[in-house]
């Protein structure tokens, strides 16, 4: 792909500007998606962070979460970070009752694993081998365990956690790369798109 690919952003909750500075930053055009008309028209998606609780509630009432399942079973890439990460989870552990999410992923993922709003903190990981990346972690999920297609791209320092992952089109973080001014991660997922 020459052209700038068209990348939408889950727009019915979550840090949503940010992720479009980041994938503008990155080479791609971004937009927000809020119908499936607007989901039909792009190459590829972010989920943004947010709550992952009110994500699927707002997807389910706006009849976006089958067009969502559908675009993301038929190979549509996608980005995922903080609450997007748990919405591309084929599984989540501590979710409110009856919690569905995206899927994708073939992982566990646990909200809120790294405790509550005041145990958010930041930490330099790597990324893909990229050498150290700024992350910051707010009420964020970690991955309990990953299925066998599904490569571990960095581990948190903090108890060893998996803290960012990819199986082929479909990239998650729990961290938050919008947030810290590099965007290193949509460049990454920006270059993974154009190679799809
Ligand atoms: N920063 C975030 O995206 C937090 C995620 C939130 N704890 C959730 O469960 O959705």
């Amino acid at each position: 792909m020459t052209i700038a690919p068209t990348i939408g952003v889950f727009a019915l909750q979550g840090d949503v500007r940010e992720h479009a500075r980041c994938l503008e930053q990155a080479g791609a055009k971004a937009v927000a998606v809020r119908r499936p008309e607007e989901l039909e028209a792009v190459d590829a998606l972010v989920v943004p962070g947010g709550e992952s609780t009110t994500m699927w509630k707002l997807a389910d009432a706006f009849e976006l979460l089958e067009p969502l399942r559908a675009r993301i079973k038929d190979g549509m890439p996608a980005y995922g970070s903080c609450a997007g990460m748990i919405m591309l989870a084929d599984r989540i552990e501590g979710g409110i009752e009856g919690q569905q999410t995206i899927g994708g992923i073939d992982m566990v993922v646990r909200r809120n694993a790294f405790g509550r709003q005041v145990d958010s903190f930041e930490s330099d990981i790597d990324f893909a081998g990229m050498g150290p990346l700024r992350a910051v972690f707010i009420r964020a999920p970690w991955v309990e365990s990953v299925g066998s297609d599904v490569d571990v791209l960095a581990r948190a320092e903090a108890g060893d956690r998996i803290v960012a992952v990819r199986q082929g089109p479909l990239l998650a973080t729990s961290f938050h790369p919008e947030l810290t001014g590099g965007c290193d991660v949509h460049s990454y997922f920006v270059e993974m798109v154009r190679e799809l």
